[in-house]
């Protein structure tokens, strides 16, 4: 990396005799810069003189630097700035470091110590930066390094002048910073800890040592360097270690209920938890930003309150095309590997379609606070302590297309007490117009803040359903992918408990948790493949409560009952035995052909197809197909006599039991094209291309099967 250098440039920088300033002179004067080393030569409480400028002019100077002393106040600022103009002709940088102290508790500081720590740090700082603002401004360039203090930023006992006069340069330098913006005048803040005549007895004697000003002065320089960019910007610097500090602001809250409630001092005192809680405070940048982000809080307090008079009401748009609908169906576990998958993934697919589960996304609230907001005071919510409890969906309308605009209404209907925890009741009906397409219900469970006397119960809760007590009739089951909730968030639920191992282990879990809904996703398509025909137009309603947290990788089994229209299901872990999903159903239109479960049986129905076919080619007698966990196991024989076996796998993680191309439309589609691709006839990519064939699954069936049938053909 080049060097950086400060060529032609003149600094001014105050306070230089010793210390920092004098670290800064030393390191710009070698960078090639002019440098006026201001200094007053008193003590750090502003008695006395001594000629230190001098001494830093004759090390820079033996080294081959040009510099000048310079003995003015800083309360006589001009008279600096004309120092530098008088010998060098121009000015490019200011230091803005000469500081005194004048340290007494507040009730035995004299106002002279106050007025005089504030002539030196902020008056000083703005008579040299007045002085120097006209030449700036003239040549379009400037540098500026105004000086803080921790003191000021946080306060410091017996410092309450200084504190006051390093806070106050902080505001000089972000109201400045505007001002030069145009002007190419960079304005920036440095805030040392350094060791130094104003801290050599206050820092203990080994820190002290430890605290070089030579380790501050390079972030001071780079700073003030023409290639540095920044502006407004406040920089702690010690030790070799530099960090940005700014203000942040909470979120906040209205102090009323309601719009039409008044403010009054029992509100402000109801909803001070709230005022005062950081979490997800932020950083705002400028000023106009502030009433900016005021009118979005108030916007969305407004919504709230929008037709539903005491509850918290939101409303939004919500937008989706066919990508949202091919990534959400990757984020719960649809693959191109499943055939049968292929019409949630394949926008050109003649069938695509949405899951089921996929509109269960417009219902969720995560850009509106409604339940924090609807905490009662001394209670909260945030991404920290909430569950997915539970979740409901219920179609009213047409089952909705490949893409839309919905108008949602979101509010919270309920709060429930349950002891140590609160379980908030959102609803949300979702609009296309003024149609009424379907309805959601959230259980969000507060972690730990219940105890508020609030009812346990609810009247608007749609209940989970506990499932019959016999065998399942059929069983699914699927591994999630390690990074299945990495995918599943791009749907839009970011909250960071799914991927950021610290968020997750502040809420009490050894890793990152996979989305309740990512959960319900996989169970509803292995239910809706399984008894639901595939076909997500035929799903009613869908119920469910997450019982236990799912690790990404884990492997969901979801057991089902059919009883007349309503699948009743639970989801359990394979790894663990942890039941996950509990008292959940899909309520179906109508219920399909009831498959057995350990058989994968669309697959096998292909399957044996191409059998008779190859059984009729090759006169051989070929065995029906078996599938155990989706391995499938061929027999040929010949007169009642098993002469050759082998197994077709085709279970990868993604691969679901019982679910694959539906039998009849693989068969009437291509038929005799399977069989001609089975015994190598025909190439399947370019009937795939030619459209002959529309279901890829069966192309891999049959490339899979061609080779072996080929070889068994010998026999
Ligand atoms: C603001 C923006 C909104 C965005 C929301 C969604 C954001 C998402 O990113 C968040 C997620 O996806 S989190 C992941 C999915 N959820 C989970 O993993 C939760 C799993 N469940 C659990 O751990 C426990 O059931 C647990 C901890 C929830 C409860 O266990 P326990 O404390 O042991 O409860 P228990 O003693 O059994 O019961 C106490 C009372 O609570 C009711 N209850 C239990 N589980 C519930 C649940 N899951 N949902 C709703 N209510 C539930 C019980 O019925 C009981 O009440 P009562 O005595 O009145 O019957």
């Amino acid at each position: 990396m080049d060097l950086l250098r400060f060529d032609g440039r003149v600094a001014v920088i105050t306070g230089a005799g010793g210390g920092l300033g004098k670290e800064y002179a030393l390191l710009l004067a070698a960078r090639g810069a002019k440098v006026v080393v201001n200094d007053l030569g008193s003590a750090r409480d502003g008695v006395g003189k001594s000629n230190f400028a001098d001494t830093v002019v004759k090390e820079i100077r033996d080294k081959g630097g040009v510099a000048v002393a310079d003995y003015n106040s800083v309360v006589n600022g001009e008279k600096i700035i004309k120092t530098a103009i008088d010998n060098f002709g121009r000015i490019d940088i200011l230091i803005n470091n000469a500081g005194i102290l004048r340290d007494k508790s507040f009730l035995k500081l004299s106002e002279q110590d106050w007025d005089l720590v504030h002539a030196v740090h902020l008056k000083g700082a703005y008579k040299t930066t007045h002085a120097a603002w006209e030449y700036f401004r003239k040549q379009n360039y400037g540098r500026i390094i105004m000086t803080s203090s921790n003191a000021g930023i946080y306060g410091n006992f017996g410092q309450t002048n200084y504190s006051a006069a390093k806070l106050g340069l902080v505001g000089f330098c972000y109201a400045l910073a505007l001002e030069g913006a145009k002007y190419n005048i960079k304005v920036n803040t440095i805030v040392p800890t350094a060791a130094s005549r104003l801290t050599e007895d206050i820092l203990p004697p080994d820190m002290f040592q430890a605290m070089k000003p030579d380790l501050i002065a390079p972030v001071v320089a780079y700073m003030s360097h023409e290639s540095f960019d920044g502006t407004g910007h406040v920089i702690d610097s010690t030790l070799g270690y530099a960090s940005k500090v700014h203000f942040v602001k909470s979120v906040g809250t209205p102090l009323k209920k309601k719009p039409s409630d008044p403010v009054t001092i029992e509100s402000v005192k109801d909803f001070w938890p709230k005022v005062v809680d950081m979490n997800g405070a932020k950083h705002i940048d400028k000023i106009a930003e502030v009433s900016m982000d005021l009118a979005d809080r108030l916007q969305v307090f407004e919504n709230r309150a929008k037709l539903d008079g005491d509850r918290y009401t939101y409303w939004k748009d919500y937008n989706y095309d066919s990508k949202d609908l091919s990534l959400y169906a990757l984020g719960v576990g649809a693959s191109v590997l499943n055939p049968s998958d292929l019409k949630f993934l394949y926008e050109s697919h003649e069938e695509f379609t949405a899951l089921p589960t996929f509109f269960i996304l417009a219902g969720m609230c995560m850009e509106a606070p409604l339940v924090p907001a609807a905490m009662p005071p001394g209670k909260h919510a945030d991404f920290t302590n909430i569950l997915h409890g539970e979740q409901y969906i219920e179609f009213v309308d047409d089952f909705p297309g490949t893409e839309g605009t919905f108008q949602v209404r979101n509010y919270v209907v309920d709060l429930l007490d349950k002891g140590s925890s609160a379980v908030g009741i959102v609803n949300s009906e979702i609009f296309q117009g003024d149609k009424l397409l379907y309805r959601t219900q959230q259980h969000i469970f507060v972690v730990g803040q219940g105890g508020f006397n609030g009812p346990r119960k609810s009247d608007n809760s749609i209940d989970v359903q506990p499932a019959p007590k016999r065998k399942p009739d059929a069983v699914v089951e699927q591994r999630t992918a390690e990074d299945q909730a990495a995918l599943y968030r791009l749907s839009g639920d970011y909250n960071p408990l799914h991927i950021d191992p610290n968020v997750a282990v502040a809420s009490g879990h050894t890793k990152p948790i996979l989305h309740g809904l990512c959960s319900l996703g996989f169970s509803v398509r292995h239910v809706l493949a399984q008894f639901g025909d595939n076909s997500p137009a035929n799903v009613k309603a869908i119920k469910a409560r997450f019982a236990k947290p799912v690790v990404p990788g884990q492997t969901i089994v979801t057991e089902m009952w059919v009883e007349g229209k309503r699948v009743h299901f639970q989801s359990k872990l394979k790894e663990t035995g942890n039941v996950v999903i509990t008292g959940a159903y899909v309520d179906l239109k109508n219920v399909g052909k009831v498959r057995p479960s350990a058989v994968s049986a669309s697959d096998s129905l292909a399957s044996d197809a191409i059998f008779i076919k190859i059984k009729e080619e090759i006169g051989k007698n070929v065995a029906k197909a078996k599938s155990i966990n989706g391995v499938f196991l061929y027999n040929i024989t010949v007169n009642g006599k098993t002469v050759k076996q082998w197994t077709l796998d085709l279970k990868t993680p993604e691969v679901i039991e019982g679910v694959g191309p539906k039998a009849d439309t693989t068969l009437t589609v291509s038929d005799a094209d399977i069989v001609e691709i089975a015994t190598g006839k025909l190439n399947p990519q370019a009937a795939f291309m030619k459209g002959k064939l529309k279901i890829a699954g069966n192309i891999m069936l049959a490339q899979k099967l061609g080779p072996l049938l080929k070889n068994d053909a010998k026999l």
